[in-house]
Order: C-alpha cells, then structure tokens, then sequence
C-alpha cells in the first residue's frame, strides 16, 4: 500500500518569521500517522532554520529548485550537495514555473534527476500539460515523453524512489481543477508509461501526486482515486490551517 504524500509548495512566498511561525504551528499539529509523509517546499533562504526546526518531527523540508553541478561558476545557484549538508531531504524538480521562466528543460530535469539520487535526495518530478495540448488531445504523449525523459537512465530503485507530481499547467493557481477522473486518468498513464519503461512491481511502489488548486475541499475526492497518491500544493499551502487539512486527509 503506497503512503499518501502532500507537499506544500510556498513558491516565492512568506518571509523568515512567516515560515517559522508556519512550522511551529505545523509540526505539534501532524497527524501521528505512517499513512501520510508531510513536506514544505520552501525558498532557500529558509531551508536552514526549517530544517533545524523540524528536527525531531515527521515533517519533511524541500527545495524548490536546484542545479545539476556540485560546484562551480554558476552564480545565483545552489547545488545538491548544499541541499543535502543542510539536511534537506526532497527537492522538487521540472516546476512548469520553471520550465517557463527559467529554460528548465527535459534533459536539465533528468541530470537533476541523477544529482538528486547521488546526494540522497528524493527527487519530485513535476510534469503535464497546456491547455493547448489537453484540447489538441496531446496530454497523454506530452507527460509520457516528459516522464520517459526524466527517469531516462535511472536503475529501476531509483525509479521506484521518484516522486512524480502530475500538474495539469491550466490548473496551476487558476482555481480550475482537473476532474478527480481527469486526474486520475493521466495518473494512470503515467503509471503505465513507467511500467514500460521498468517493471509492472516497480511502477507500483511510484508515489503519484495531482498538483493544480488543490484545497480542503476537494482533496478528498483527490485522493480516493486509484493511482493518486498524494498532492503538491500551491496556494492551500500557506496557511497552516489549510495545509493540516490537506495532511489529515492523506492519513485518512
Ligand atoms: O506546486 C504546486 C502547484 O503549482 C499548484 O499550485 P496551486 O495549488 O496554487 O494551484
């Protein structure tokens, strides 16, 4: 039985005292329970003091972002390996925001994809489609090209460790989700798309999360799907209320 994962993306949002104050309230707060693993995806100036804070609890801090280097002239960047001296333990990898303002690429996201594995972080793998290519009825190839070339060269363990966050981009901050079936239906692919590439037993062991205007409301019906497995969370992040709403539903 595969553990529900929610992780809150805070994106370029809150300042040191706001995060803080978030996992403070947080961390006394999660439910007590193997079923759900909680993350905050956080900015890098945070990702120091939130470790340290969440040292001792079952909640999990991630980056939002990393290079593939371990070092070098790369200025503006931070690499793997810093990630891991800190004590962070997931990195989100391929945001669409990424891949639209910043030039992140497929094959960026694969070499981030093995940096992450080398320096014992789990990577999360975002991918999905426009709005152009779900009317054009391309999303099921546009997300099976993205996840081929993602887990492209990975052993079989390390494909079955990846997290993959399917995020429709047309449902990203929007308030349009996708239909629970929606979702569920290119979850299902991408499943599928992995047991291609590697075996039936390692696809079932894959943790796959909706991302896109997901909130209380609606990520109960998320989450009962068959091939959903967890949610990346925007917006329904920042507040600890919401957020602990989101994790209790996936301990349910
Ligand atoms: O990483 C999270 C996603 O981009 C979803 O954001 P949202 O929940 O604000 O729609």
């Amino acid at each position: 039985m595969r553990k529900k994962v929610i992780a809150g993306n805070w994106k370029m949002n809150k300042l040191a005292s706001e995060a803080n104050q978030f996992v403070d309230e947080v961390k006394v707060k999660l439910p007590q329970s193997d079923k759900v693993e909680a993350i905050v995806c956080s900015p890098f100036p945070y990702l120091a003091q939130l470790v340290e804070k969440a040292k001792g609890t079952t909640l999990a801090v991630a980056a939002q972002t990393m290079h593939y280097e371990e070092s070098g002239a790369f200025t503006g960047e931070v690499s793997p390996e810093m990630l891991a001296d800190l004590g962070v333990t997931y990195v989100v990898l391929g945001h669409s925001e990424r891949r639209e303002y910043y030039n992140e690429t497929d094959e960026t996201v694969n070499k981030k994809v093995h940096a992450a594995f080398k320096h014992g972080l789990t990577p999360i793998v975002c991918v999905g489609e426009t709005l152009e290519q779900r009317e054009a009825n391309e999303t099921m190839d546009h997300v099976e090209m993205q996840v081929t070339k993602a887990l492209e060269a990975l052993s079989e363990e390390q494909v079955a460790n990846t997290i993959i966050a399917y995020e429709p981009i047309w449902a990203i901050g929007t308030g349009k989700t996708a239909t629970s079936e929606q979702a569920n239906e290119v979850c299902t692919h991408i499943r599928e798309v992995v047991a291609k590439l590697t075996s039936k037993e390692t696809a079932s062991k894959v943790i796959i999360q909706y991302g896109g205007s997901v909130k209380p409301a609606n990520v109960d019906e998320l989450l009962a799907q068959s091939d959903i497995d967890g949610a990346l969370v925007g917006g329904a992040s920042l507040e600890p209320a919401s957020f602990l709403q989101l994790v209790e539903a996936g301990a349910k």
